[in-house]
């Protein structure tokens, strides 16, 4: 067995099945709330890009979708399926989330780290299946942190540790993937090769939902984008057509140069102070 993803359940096609709808999902913590109605679609074969200002609520966001944060009220389907009537467990073989911190309060090796994606598969009676190895090994190749495999997490670089959080995902082999800045650490090469896997698991078709701040990273790698300000969905679309300068002036308090990239034809931002 390999990473790659398996077909919806339903049986329907990828492009369509695995589409997901996020319905006035709110979020609320320290008395404060930090997510207002926020409604949209993350489409399927194709990587999403969720921009927005810091503390616009990106994480809380990627967080309430996943389960893993509060979320107040609304609805999350994946296809047809609402995530929040399936069972953790039910859910976490569906949704997988890559967090920007690696907590362990254990002292585990990357091996480990992400043989522990593996556990949403398991059955009480036989915690290791037959192929999971198999799917362990495949993932660190995938994400670029097979060489890694028997060093201790707690003494890796933010880089390889951003490597191996995207690893623990692939294993747990996600219909949907969630990523919170996945290449914040990463040098320019490493940023490229994570944009390229993700649109690879994409036309394999996981449903790719990446919060990101290059917003040229996310015009030269995603075609779709959910913008987020204050809380709430500013714009979501294609990203040629939602990007414009009239949004990011607006959203970012910068004022902002829409170009054509010259040798790939994708949208290539200019910045400059107001
Ligand atoms: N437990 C909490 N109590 C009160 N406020 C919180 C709590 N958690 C987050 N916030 C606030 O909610 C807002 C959204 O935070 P969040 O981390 O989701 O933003 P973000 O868009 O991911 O930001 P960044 O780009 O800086 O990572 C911020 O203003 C943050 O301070």
């Amino acid at each position: 067995m390999s990473t790659t993803p398996r077909a919806p359940r339903d049986g329907t096609a990828a492009g369509t099945a695995g589409a997901v709808q996020v319905a006035r999902v709110g979020a609320t913590a320290g008395g404060h709330t930090l997510l207002h109605d926020v409604s949209f679609t993350v489409p399927t074969g194709a990587v999403s890009a969720l921009v927005g200002p810091n503390g616009a609520g990106k994480s809380t966001l990627l967080r309430a979708l996943s389960g893993a944060g509060p979320r107040a009220g609304g609805s999350v389907h994946l296809g047809s399926q609402d995530l929040f009537a399936l069972s953790r467990r039910e859910r976490a073989r569906r949704v997988a989330l890559v967090e920007q911190e690696v907590r362990s309060e254990f002292a585990l090796t990357v091996r480990q780290a992400v043989a522990l994606g593996r556990t949403p598969h398991q059955s009480r009676w036989s915690l290791t299946a037959a192929d999971d190895d198999t799917v362990v090994e495949d993932a660190l190749v995938r994400a670029g942190a097979a060489e890694l495999a028997g060093r201790e997490l707690g003494t890796l670089s933010g880089g390889e540790q951003q490597r191996v959080q995207l690893a623990r995902a692939l294993a747990q082999q996600p219909e949907l993937l969630l990523l919170d800045e996945p290449t914040n650490h990463l040098d320019v090469r490493a940023q490229l090769r994570t944009l390229g896997l993700l649109r690879e698991l994409a036309a394999d078709g996981v449903t790719v939902l990446a919060a990101l701040h290059d917003l040229n990273l996310a015009a030269s790698y995603c075609d779709h984008v959910v913008v987020l300000a204050d809380g709430r969905v500013r714009a979501s679309g294609p990203v040629a057509p939602t990007l414009t300068p009239a949004l990011i002036a607006e959203t970012y308090g910068v004022q902002a140069d829409v170009l054509t990239h010259p040798r790939t034809g994708r949208p290539l931002i200019a910045f400059s102070p107001r």
